[in-house]
């Protein structure tokens, strides 16, 4: 089997609500990928996570979690799991060493590994030398990055993190990021909640779009964007020839068969049009090139357009991500 979390019509619903926070939700995670989460706050991501993690109880459905049944056997998907969460809940009276080899102990890891285990994991995450401080005197970017390494202490199958870089300084984010990758090279699976758009494309082989409780789409990120139709735009800065029209030039371009819609963009100082497309603007370059070419014309400028996952939302809902 190579699902690494399998979701089966879960449903959540919390005591006194009048909706469901995760209503009937399906999907897959594949083992050693990166799986994102995106959607805007009380999406549900969170309370899936939860499920996942053992921390919430399902109202239906199924969850498994590295092959065991989360609600059926918690104690044993806990030791195959791990979760990095929003808040810290590190032991702040604790030195960060403590807190990895307190963990490590919790799970039954023998000292000598779990002492190598700490020293080898406060290096990888950029703390060697500060592996005896108190917690309290960490700042955000190191605690999240001692979260971490805690998660990691126990040798997991599968990792949830949720909203990994949420407070983080840009430097800070882009560490964590290059860690979470790591992860997913060194085999295990990682699965994050973000409502960050550009982290959930930048970091994520797969992206479940939520809302509402539910997934409204599933797949990479550039399969999602590339879904979109007409949404990637080149704009191209024209010199034409002195004899011919702008309007000419513009329905020149209109008639190449890539175009869906071609505009003139009047703010420009010369003749600049924004032309739309399905799928790679890039390779309207040489069309057009070509098109204008064979009227005297030449392109001064050229500028692509690719839509977000922002954009992917926006179609979905008709609403913003945030
Ligand atoms: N313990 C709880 N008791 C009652 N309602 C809850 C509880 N936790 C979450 N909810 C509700 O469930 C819904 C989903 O929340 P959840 O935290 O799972 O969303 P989220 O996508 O993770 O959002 P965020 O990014 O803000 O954490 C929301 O309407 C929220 O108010």
């Amino acid at each position: 089997m190579d699902a690494a979390v399998q979701v089966t019509d879960l449903v959540k619903r919390y005591p006194g609500r009048s909706a469901n926070a995760v209503d009937g939700l399906s999907f897959t995670v594949r083992r050693g990928e990166i799986f994102g989460l995106l959607g805007p706050n009380g999406a549900g991501k969170t309370t899936t996570i939860g499920v996942l993690t053992t921390r919430v109880l399902p109202t239906s459905g199924r969850a498994e979690v590295a092959g065991v049944d989360v609600a059926a056997d918690p104690v044993t998907a806990r030791s195959r799991l791990s979760v990095v969460p929003q808040r810290p809940n590190l032991d702040r009276a604790l030195t960060a060493r403590q807190n990895l080899v307190f963990h490590a102990a919790y799970h039954g890891i023998g000292r000598a590994e779990r002492n190598r285990r700490a020293d080898a994991l406060l290096d990888q995450l950029g703390l060697a030398d500060r592996g005896g401080d108190k917690v309290d005197a960490y700042s955000g970017g190191m605690a999240q990055r001692l979260l971490i390494a805690r998660a990691l202490m126990h040798a997991p199958q599968v990792v949830f993190l949720d909203e990994p870089s949420t407070g983080l300084d840009p430097a800070a984010r882009l560490f964590v990021w290059d860690r979470v990758r790591e992860l997913r090279d060194g085999g295990v699976t990682v699965v994050i909640t973000t409502h960050d758009m550009d982290e959930a494309a930048a970091l994520s082989d797969r992206v479940g779009i939520m809302d509402h409780g539910r997934l409204l789409a599933l797949d990479t990120p550039a399969a999602l964007t590339r879904s979109l139709p007409g949404s990637a735009t080149l704009d191209i800065d024209v010199g034409r020839a002195a004899e011919d029209t702008d309007e000419a030039v513009l329905a020149a371009l209109s008639a190449l068969p890539q175009a869906e819609r071609v505009e003139r963009v009047t703010d420009a100082a010369g003749l600049r049009a924004r032309l739309y497309l399905s799928g790679d603007a890039a390779a309207l370059v040489g069309p057009v090139s070509d098109a204008l070419s064979a009227r005297g014309a030449h392109l001064t400028g050229v500028r692509i357009g690719e839509p977000s996952l922002e954009d992917v939302f926006l179609s979905l809902t008709g609403r913003e991500l945030r």
